[in-house]
């Protein structure tokens, strides 16, 4: 697909032209878009609402789908909303765009200082459709620049997250807690789903789907390995169960370790949506056969919960802060109610064009104290009743006849172990 991208700033294209790569798009500067914008000076106004227009506005005139974004500082000034538009004339220098920022403070208390750093974000398509997402980073505006890396207000910004200012981070660092980064990689997200969806068929538990990845990618042929596969977890815990599980295999195994590039959001609505978007993301970006883990809780009494939002329940940054959470959210809850099971989905995408699904479920219980030192994640409150044991009170190999990732793990391996075989890709014609 050929995109417009309205902005005239040579390293912007060329870090989206990084960014997205996995997309396959065609991403063009359009320079000449500064006088068709409204003035970006006018206070209070919602970049929510504005971007999508202009976007659209752009995307007709050209008739080619529109890339706009633009990044303001969201604050409370006496009980409203104010949005610090950071959209300037080309005549602006940093040095009075920052004192013009300081101007706009003066005489803000403290807690009024609480700031969203945002960027939004809209794809718009000629036809007058948008999609718009936003990247946002809380912090507070300090008084005195501190630091001396990036550009623009990075001195003045805090990132409360970081507990220091953009410009004392390193350059990795700063990408991390960038609004515009963050907006980014959620589009790339939603594109790379929705790349799967049309051809992707659910497969039932244990079974085998195949998809087309890449259009126009190579029919694949069966044929032996030489078989070097990409373990794309970010989670030691997982790469160390996975690592065993498929030594029986003999593989040459990669990690994320290797790469340098960072996994998109996990926005899907399933594990297979997120299995899928990261084996299909980190097999884009490294040509690699590439084995991706989605997993979670689902506890009954929670309706479900946390389900694909295990990694980050309630918030909590620690496996033990998520562990104490789930025990409040479980306070009061009888042990016959506190019925809960394990999901793992693993997603194997070939370079060549299509992905392979394995699920594994493993029933428990959830205790009311934690009990037992392996494993990671939610294992000391997981009580299996068929080993009349948490899975932290299981040894690895335990752990792996009795978990679901060690279920879905048996499966790829049964479907991989006379050799590397390619099914017929029946979706690609
Ligand atoms: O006690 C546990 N025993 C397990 O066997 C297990 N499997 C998954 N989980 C938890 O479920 C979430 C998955 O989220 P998730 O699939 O997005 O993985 P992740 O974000 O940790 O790594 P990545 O693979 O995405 O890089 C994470 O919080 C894991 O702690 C487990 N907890
Ligand atoms: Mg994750």
């Amino acid at each position: 697909m050929r995109v417009l991208v309205a902005t005239h700033k040579e390293p912007k294209l060329a870090k989206l032209r990084e960014l997205l790569a996995p997309l396959g798009w065609q991403l063009e500067p359009i320079g000449n878009y500064a006088g068709l914008l409204p003035n970006p000076d006018a206070p209070g106004e919602d970049l929510t609402e504005r971007v999508p227009v202009v976007a659209t506005h752009l995307a007709k005139l050209s008739g080619l789908p529109t890339l706009l974004d633009e990044s303001c500082f969201e604050y409370t000034r006496a009980g409203q909303r104010v949005f610090f538009s950071l959209q300037f004339g080309p005549g602006d220098s940093e040095e009075e765009r920052r004192a013009k920022l300081l101007q706009k403070l003066r005489g803000l208390p403290p807690q009024e200082r609480m700031t969203r750093f945002m960027t939004v974000l809209t794809l718009a398509y000629p036809q007058g459709k948008t999609e718009t997402y936003v990247g946002e980073t809380q912090g507070v505006l300090l008084h005195k620049p501190k630091g001396e890396g990036g550009v623009g207000y990075d001195t003045l910004f805090f990132v409360l997250e970081a507990g220091k200012t953009l410009a004392e981070m390193s350059p990795a660092e700063r990408e991390r807690f960038s609004p515009w980064e963050r907006a980014v990689r959620r589009l790339l997200g939603h594109h790379i789903i929705d790349h799967l969806h049309p051809t992707v068929e659910l497969p039932p538990q244990g079974s085998s789907a195949t998809l087309e990845l890449a259009p126009g990618a190579a029919r694949p042929s069966s044929r032996p390995s030489p078989m070097r596969l990409l373990v794309a977890t970010n989670n030691p815990g997982k790469y160390r169960e996975l690592r065993e599980g498929l030594a029986p295999l003999g593989w040459e195994l990669a990690s994320l370790l290797d790469y340098t590039f960072k996994m998109p959001p996990e926005e899907g609505a399933t594990f297979e949506d997120n299995a899928m978007l990261k084996a299909a993301f980190a097999c884009r970006q490294t040509g690699l056969l590439t084995l991706a883990d989605d997993s979670g809780l689902e506890v009954d009494a929670l309706e479900g919960e946390p389900g694909v939002y295990s990694a980050r329940f309630g918030g909590r940054k620690s496996d033990l802060e998520r562990n104490i959470y789930l025990l409040e959210r479980l306070k009061g809850v009888p042990a016959d109610k506190r019925t809960a099971r394990f999901v793992a989905v693993l997603a194997v995408a070939h370079p060549q064009g299509f992905m392979q699904l394995f699920r594994g479920v493993t029933e428990g219980l959830i205790l009311e104290a934690p009990r037992g030192e392996n494993g990671f994640g939610y294992d000391p409150l997981f009580f299996v009743p068929e080993a009349g044991k948490t899975f932290a009170e299981m040894s690895m190999e335990e752990k792996a006849r009795h978990s679901h990732r060690g279920k879905a793990l048996a499966e790829l391996i049964e479907a991989y172990k006379d050799g590397f075989r390619i099914p017929e890709a029946s979706s690609s014609e």
